[in-house]
């Protein structure tokens, strides 16, 4: 079966050819059909620009310097234009961190779903509104009808959001890019915007690349995982491989030093009520994945430490018996 996404050995430099900054060193990257890849790394690791020049869509001065980036097969380094519009928006939808950037201001969110239909699919806006009330309906769009008469402004952000994912899935693409698609919204909303790309990914048999910082979100959502340093891919695998045993040191930091809430209240992989992902964290605190200790004893325990490899633990007071998840010497002298 066709790949929705291949990435082969992409560079990407910006700045003066004669003396460039080279920002994407090499990257490879699949992502198979009806697959969700999370695509994670520290700020300025080039995972956007490795989306967005991929898609054509890169900043001034910015440009694939070598490599292949195929969407369903088709080759879009050095692609024309027409073939990059018929890509983006048919073949792959992209949701952003402001669904503002998507959205036009000054016209109604039906019209402009209408519009991105028509462009594909021919035919006058008009014709497609009932499509346009039945795609906000199925992103969580309460008062499909009346709300596709409403401006953006006239939404809030998660609704916005929810109808920039509808625009996205508007002409049914294979393949969801999204460039931290609930990193601007508020918990509750995150949560919500969630189920929205799970649905449209997982009970669709759709693909996504997802770009993000929130580790819970991949975990949540996402079948594997690319862990982006300094341009490069340095670990790339299953979700619950890569989260429950990381190879590489930065990803060992990476997951060290995610967020920490109180333990066993909240699981990654867990936030919106789905069992924690097979295999991820089987036992224990989700929050320091070496924790064998039952749930229920890591939410009365101390707060999780960091060990001297990087790992986070669990430190129960009954431990320095058993020694299970006692911190070693070096760590409790930390
Ligand atoms: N148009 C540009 N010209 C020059 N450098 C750029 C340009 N766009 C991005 N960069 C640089 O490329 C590097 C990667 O940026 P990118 O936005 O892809 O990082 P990121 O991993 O997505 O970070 P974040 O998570 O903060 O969004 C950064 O050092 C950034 O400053």
């Amino acid at each position: 079966m066709t790949a929705a996404l291949e990435i082969d050995d992409l560079w990407i430099e910006a700045g003066d050819p004669a003396d460039p900054l080279v920002l994407v060193r090499g990257v490879s990257l699949t992502v198979d059909a009806a697959t969700v890849v999370g695509l994670v790394g520290e700020s300025g690791s080039g995972k956007t620009v490795t989306c967005m020049a991929s898609l054509g869509l890169a900043g001034r001065g910015v440009r694939i310097t070598r490599g292949s980036v195929r969407a369903q097969g088709t080759e879009l380094v050095g692609a024309d234009e027409a073939t990059m519009m018929r890509v983006r928006g048919g073949v792959v939808g992209t949701v952003f961190q402001d669904p503002l950037s998507s959205l036009n201001p000054l016209q109604r969110i039906g019209d402009q779903i209408a519009e991105a239909i028509a462009l594909h699919r021919g035919g006058r806006r008009r014709s497609h509104r009932a499509r346009v009330v039945e795609l906000l309906a199925k992103v969580g769009v309460p008062a499909p009808e009346e709300r596709a008469r409403a401006y953006p402004h006239e939404l809030s952000g998660g609704l916005r959001q929810r109808v920039a994912i509808a625009m996205a899935l508007a002409n049914d693409p294979a393949l969801l890019v999204a460039d931290e698609p609930t990193t601007a919204l508020d918990v509750t909303v995150q949560a919500q915007v969630l189920d929205v790309i799970r649905s449209a990914t997982r009970d669709e048999a759709r693909s996504a690349l997802i770009v993000t910082h929130d580790l819970g979100l991949v975990a949540e959502v996402a079948d594997r995982v690319a862990v982006m340093y300094a341009g490069q891919i340095v670990e790339e695998g299953p979700v619950s491989v890569v989260f429950g045993d990381p190879q590489h040191p930065y990803t060992r930091g990476l997951l060290a030093s995610r967020p920490v809430l109180a333990p066993g209240r909240r699981r990654l992989g867990a936030m919106v009520g789905r069992p924690p992902l097979p295999g991820a964290w089987p036992t224990g605190c989700a929050f320091a994945p070496r924790c064998d200790a039952a749930s229920e004893a890591c939410a009365e325990a101390p707060p999780v430490r960091t060990g001297s490899d990087g790992w986070s633990r669990c430190w129960h007071p009954s431990d320095s018996e058993s020694g299970g998840n006692a911190p070693t010497a070096e760590e409790g002298a930390a």
